[in-house]
């Protein structure tokens, strides 16, 4: 049985903190290695699946999105974004770029779920993560509503998007069903309540000082992966 610690929001941002104030990371290098994470995870899962539909929220969940994209497409896969709420904050506008050089295409308008089925294999949702306070603004409902009817594969990065960070699925909001999620750090309460077909933990980066303090119980990472396979 695994001791794995699951953690409520408020240890998810305090050890996001300490990372970045203590520990002295930038966003750029962790996001970079939950990106790296997401994208390695996603190729395991589906070698057969080509194109890819990115689904990219305003905060730092969006930004592992966008360097998930970029990854993917190193990795030979087609990948397509969907950022419907954008900032001008350089760290965004630089993946933004990046993509954009990348010859990523940036979906303007939302496809409706009959589109994404014809124009994708996979659909990434990297809308929100920790950060995730209910309800949901009204300018994603209906971009959950979707993709909570979408009947390709879904990936989640960190945690399905609108579900209560310890909660998990909440009746107010469309509740997504992804087959895959990608736990960053260690995975988060409300993954007691998944029960799709695949479960990976990313973001090699928690020093052991840090992992002792908060007690988290992670499993060992074989030889040099990004990503290690849980088994709920
Ligand atoms: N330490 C780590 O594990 C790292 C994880 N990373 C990723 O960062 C997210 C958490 O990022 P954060 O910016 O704190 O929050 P989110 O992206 O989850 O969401 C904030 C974003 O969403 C908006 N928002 C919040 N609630 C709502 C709502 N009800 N309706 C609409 N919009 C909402 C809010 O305004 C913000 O704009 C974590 O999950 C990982 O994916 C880092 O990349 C690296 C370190
Ligand atoms: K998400």
């Amino acid at each position: 049985m695994s001791k794995m610690k699951y953690l409520c929001q408020k240890e998810a941002i305090a050890i996001d903190e300490e990372l970045f104030n203590v520990y002295r990371f930038s966003v750029d290098q962790l996001m970079e290695l939950a990106g790296l994470s997401s994208a390695t995870a996603i190729a395991k899962c589906y070698p057969d699946k080509k194109r890819v539909l990115i689904c990219v929220g305003p905060g730092n969940n969006g930004g592992d999105g966008l360097v998930a994209a970029r990854h993917l497409k190193m990795f030979g896969f087609i990948p397509s974004i969907f950022y419907p709420k954008r900032t001008d904050k350089p760290l965004y506008t630089n993946l933004t770029n990046q993509c954009k050089m990348m010859g990523i295409n940036f979906v303007e308008e939302f496809p409706s779920e009959q589109t994404i089925q014809k124009q994708a294999d996979i659909v990434v949702d990297a809308l929100f993560g920790f950060g995730f306070k209910p309800p949901v603004r009204p300018q994603f409902q209906p971009i959950l509503e979707s993709l909570s009817k979408t009947s390709i594969p879904l990936c989640s990065i960190d945690i399905p998007s609108g579900w209560d960070v310890e909660e998990g699925p909440n009746n107010e909001i469309p509740s997504l069903s992804p087959e895959l999620v990608i736990s960053l750090t260690a995975p988060k309460i409300c993954m007691k309540k998944f029960n799709g077909k695949y479960h990976f933990l990313g973001g090699r980066f928690v020093p052991n000082a840090l992992k002792e303090k908060y007690g988290l119980e992670l499993p060992e990472y074989p030889g040099t992966e990004c990503i290690v396979k849980l088994n709920n």
